[in-house]
């Protein structure tokens, strides 16, 4: 286990103890205000987003600055370089990438079906980075030769140093950091790939590489590299994990999408855009991300007083906006524990909204996330059918997502 996985598990707890209400606790000896009221998310990110600096040094520290983690104009130019391509990303060839990479996922991982009763998250990330790779850079993530092993387990022990607010350091994440010089060398080395002089680049990267050739910008094509693959990668792997453990859970919910995935299937012309308007499936993967956000936290600081619904707070208080608090708000609906998939009405901290979180700092690439995620969705439930292998309450993985630990009690059996 990860030295911070029990964050999530303590996020859960104040779900359930303190449900509606922020809390002030202690994490690693620094006071920190975790939010769980929408309101009060919606103005520390959105409304008053100018008060609240984003609380990522130690990320940086490890990842190196990228547009995920810095703030102001270094943030502004890194949007810049990359967001027009996340808007205006094909969909169709995203629907075809992600149809194919899915239909060779659920193969592996049927095949594993008689040798183990968890899901191997390995297969996710890797159709999860193939889709991501080709998409953006036109090039097969199997040619690159990034090990995304090796960046995963970058990512968690540089996830156990970094997600910490700015405070004290123990002798465990001392420790943890040892580690972090050899595998930052690897996947750095690996990421250089992209540097290949001998590359067809795509718009993305030549864009990428130009902006890493002007000193006075410092950006480094390898950290944007990395926290795009961690960001856009990671996270939609660990949202499948979460949709197979959910379907295993639920098997009516299963019957009943998997109905809808073969009708669309075998329509006459099945393309992304009636896929995205099917109102079940789209809502199960909202679901999904509502009950296990795969990125539960996001880290902000105070930059001078400011007034939330229930307290005041000071300059230079760390922040925590909890997304398991907020999408489980008895407040915002009846039984917040429980998928409901029926409900098409737009509502208030759902997982399509918050759990990409809100207002400047809104994930730049939810729109492709939720288009590739659907289909994953569509073609695992027409080919295999997910069995749940263990009853036992989840206990988590923190690496920046939140993962099962030993993955998915599930087994995925063909169709
Ligand atoms: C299930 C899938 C995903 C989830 C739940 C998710 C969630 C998030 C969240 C919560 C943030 C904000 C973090 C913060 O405010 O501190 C974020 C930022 C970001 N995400 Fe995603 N993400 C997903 C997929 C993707 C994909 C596929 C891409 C790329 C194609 C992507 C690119 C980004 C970028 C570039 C940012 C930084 C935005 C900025 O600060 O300008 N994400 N994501």
């Amino acid at each position: 286990m990860s030295l911070s996985s029990g964050i999530c598990a303590q996020l859960y707890d104040f779900a359930r103890t303190h449900n509606g209400q922020n809390i002030s606790t202690t994490l690693n000896g620094v006071d920190v205000r975790i939010i769980q009221r929408h309101e009060d998310a919606d103005h520390i990110l959105r409304l008053n987003a100018a008060n609240y600096r984003k609380n990522m040094a130690w990320f940086r520290l490890v990842f190196g600055p990228s547009r995920f983690s810095e703030d102001g104009h270094a943030w502004q130019i890194r949007r810049e370089l990359t967001q027009s391509y996340f808007n205006k990303f094909d969909r169709e060839k995203t629907f075809q990438l992600a149809s194919h990479y899915a239909t060779q996922a659920i193969s592996s991982l049927t095949k594993t079906a008689t040798a183990s009763d968890r899901i191997d998250d390995a297969i996710l990330r890797t159709m999860t980075a193939s889709v991501l790779v080709e998409n953006f850079f036109d090039i097969k993530l199997e040619a690159t030769g990034i090990d995304l092993s090796i960046l995963a387990t970058f990512m968690e022990a540089g996830s156990d140093y970094s997600f910490v607010p700015h405070g004290k350091t123990t002798d465990l994440y001392r420790n943890r950091l040892q580690q972090l010089p050899d595998l930052r060398r690897t996947v750095l080395r690996q990421l250089g790939y992209f540097r290949d002089p001998e590359l067809p680049q795509s718009p993305l990267l030549h864009d990428l590489l130009a902006a890493d050739q002007r000193e006075a910008d410092r950006i480094v094509l390898e950290h944007e590299l990395m926290t795009f693959m961690a960001a856009g990668a990671e996270t939609s792997a660990a949202t499948m994990s979460w949709a197979c453990y959910l379907l295993a859970l639920y098997p009516e919910i299963q019957d009943r999408l998997r109905s809808l995935s073969q009708a669309f299937w075998q329509s006459s012309h099945p393309s992304w855009k009636t896929l995205a308007s099917i109102a079940p499936l789209a809502r199960f993967i909202s679901e999904t991300l509502r009950l296990f956000p795969p990125t539960p936290i996001v880290a902000r600081y105070a930059i001078e007083d400011d007034n939330l619904s229930d307290n005041s707070v000071p300059a230079g208080q760390n922040i925590m906006v909890s997304f398991i608090g907020i999408q489980h708000d008895k407040r915002l609906r009846d039984n917040p524990w429980q998928p409901d998939i029926t409900d098409s009405r737009a509502q208030i901290a759902s997982g399509d909204t918050t759990a990409f979180s809100i207002g400047p700092r809104v994930c730049g690439g939810k729109q492709f996330a939720l288009l590739e995620m659907i289909t994953f969705l569509s073609i695992f439930l027409t080919r295999a059918r997910f069995e749940l292998t263990s009853d036992e309450p989840p206990a988590y993985l923190w690496k920046s997502q939140m993962l099962r630990q030993g993955g998915q009690p599930v087994r995925v059996v063909e169709l």
